[in-house]
């Protein structure tokens, strides 16, 4: 467990020591039981959270001012689930200014803490400031690290806000020039958003916003450092491509232009990929591995929902076809890992830009930077597709859009995904196996979304 120690450089506030961690987090301990499991981004949903561990904490500003700043990573038990470490940002006060009243986690009632108002910092505008301006100056801050490549200042004095969408993390937006992106699940370890944008960056791909700041820490006994959040540009005035498509639906409107568009940024951002990290082949052990990790994705989350079982051994024909594949040519890369349209923002310009390269939250660091066939991406946008055209029951919309995209994908790679028959089925049932397990988890309200998607993959052929 680490202190806090003096920021080298300028930082604008000077941490001092703060209480000892496991005092702090034994007065925070009860709010937290009840109010992390009611946020978004917890990741244990429906089960109870029986214990807390720190695992660092820092005072980036005494709880004595007014407002005091806290940061915490906290390992969170739960039965049945491996412990899970959050980071937690949190505003101390004496009272809570009313347009803060949403933001409030409780009043500890012993403690360090005790008398004082705890409460999610992002939405203070203060503390806000206070976290651009730790991120525009690189150094440490005890366990903490804030970096900053080469590169244009960043200005301070932003005008932030905590942006409102259904997201796994939380996200500020600096006066709409940055966004702020803070992990709220973490684990040691290279984290793939942060290495793929800095490396498409590298590969001068504009398809992707380039990191201008990131903080990592590294508390005591910690193998490896983790990553807790990243600043990058914010595209203004863009749309995602979630809204566009529910909006072309609701109006009865065509998507395909916007679908090949959407095709042919995947294959750019791919093409840049394979020139700025490593590839290999898809060996025949690497094909059988693939096949069994989806096999066994297909019995957990059967096990997890039942609605899934009738379905399991139909589908589970896609993964023995995929084991069977021998022929060797085909390249693994890293890919995006979680791409649907709600990842693809259309600037003002109309150009596509791709987001949020973290691969599938739920899944561990290790797993999601493995390289795979570009045909994962492109079946979670086929996959997309669908799940908007399910909100309209619009199957036609849905299969010109999936046409379209691998069009436009073709016509910019060079070859067709959907000549990758089997990986595209394989990849594409994987999905809707996962999208299955996140709905029960997350929405149980859209769990018919996926369902639906599997029944037609589970069909005789
Ligand atoms: N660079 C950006 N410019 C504009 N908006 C962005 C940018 N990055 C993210 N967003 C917005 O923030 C939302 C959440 O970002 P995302 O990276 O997908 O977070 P999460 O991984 O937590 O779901 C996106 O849906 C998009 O609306
Ligand atoms: O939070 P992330 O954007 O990283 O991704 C997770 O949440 C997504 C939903 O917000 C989820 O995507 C699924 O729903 C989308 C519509 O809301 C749909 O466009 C996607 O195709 C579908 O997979 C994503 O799977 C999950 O990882």
């Amino acid at each position: 467990m680490s202190e806090t120690v003096p920021r080298s450089g300028t930082a604008p506030a000077r941490p001092s020591a703060g209480a000892a961690p496991r005092r702090l987090l034994d007065s925070l301990a009860p709010l937290l039981r009840d109010w992390l499991p009611r946020q978004r981004w917890f990741a244990g949903k429906g089960r109870p959270v029986t214990g807390f561990a720190p695992v660092a904490a820092t005072e980036l500003r005494p709880s004595s001012a007014e407002p005091g700043l806290l940061h915490l990573l906290v390992d969170a038990r739960q039965p049945g689930r491996d412990t899970d470490c959050y980071q937690l940002l949190l505003g101390v006060r004496r009272t809570l200014p009313a347009p803060l009243s949403g933001a409030l986690v409780g009043r500890p009632r012993g403690g360090p803490l005790a008398g004082l108002t705890v409460y999610e910092a992002l939405h203070d505008p203060l503390l806000a400031d206070v976290l651009l301006d730790l991120l525009r100056t690189p150094g440490d801050l005890g366990p903490l690290h804030f970096e900053r490549p080469r590169g244009p200042a960043v200005p301070g004095s932003l005008a932030p806000r905590v942006l409102d969408v259904e997201q796994s993390n939380s996200s500020l937006v600096y006066g709409d020039a940055y966004i702020f992106k803070l992990f709220r699940r973490v684990a040691p370890g290279t984290h793939p958003e942060l290495e793929l944008s800095r490396a498409l960056a590298r590969a001068d791909c504009p398809r992707v916003p380039t990191p201008v700041a990131w903080a990592g820490a590294r508390p005591d006994g910690a193998a490896e450092p983790y990553v807790l959040g990243l600043l990058q540009p914010f595209v203004a005035g863009a749309a995602d491509g979630w809204a566009l498509a529910l909006r072309a639906l609701s109006e009865g409107a065509a998507f395909t232009r916007e679908a090949a568009a959407l095709g042919r940024a995947t294959a750019e951002v791919h093409q840049a990929l394979a020139r700025a990290l490593p590839t290999a082949t898809l060996s025949r052990t690497r094909t059988e591995a693939l096949a069994a990790a989806m096999t066994e994705r297909l019995h957990s989350t059967a096990r997890a929902v039942p609605a899934l079982r009738p379905y399991a051994p139909a589908l589970a024909a896609a993964y023995t076809a995929l084991g069977a594949l021998d022929d060797t040519r085909r390249i693994v890369q890293r890919v995006h890992g979680d791409l649907h349209l709600g990842q693809c923002l259309c600037g003002a310009d109309g150009a596509w830009h791709v987001i949020d390269f973290e691969g599938e939250p739920a899944r561990p660091l290790a797993e999601r930077r493995r390289p795979h066939p570009t045909v994962r991406d492109v079946a979670g946008m086929l996959r997309s597709f669908e799940y908007a055209a399910c909100t309209h029951r619009a199957p036609a919309w849905a299969a010109a859009c999936r046409d379209a995209y691998c069009d436009g994908y073709a016509e910019a790679a060079g070859h067709d995904p959907r000549a990758e028959r089997v990986l595209l089925r394989a990849y594409e049932t994987d999905k809707a196996v996962y999208e299955v397990l996140y709905e029960a988890r997350h929405r149980p309200d859209w769990l018919p979304v996926p369902m639906s998607a599997i029944r037609r993959l589970a069909a005789p052929r």
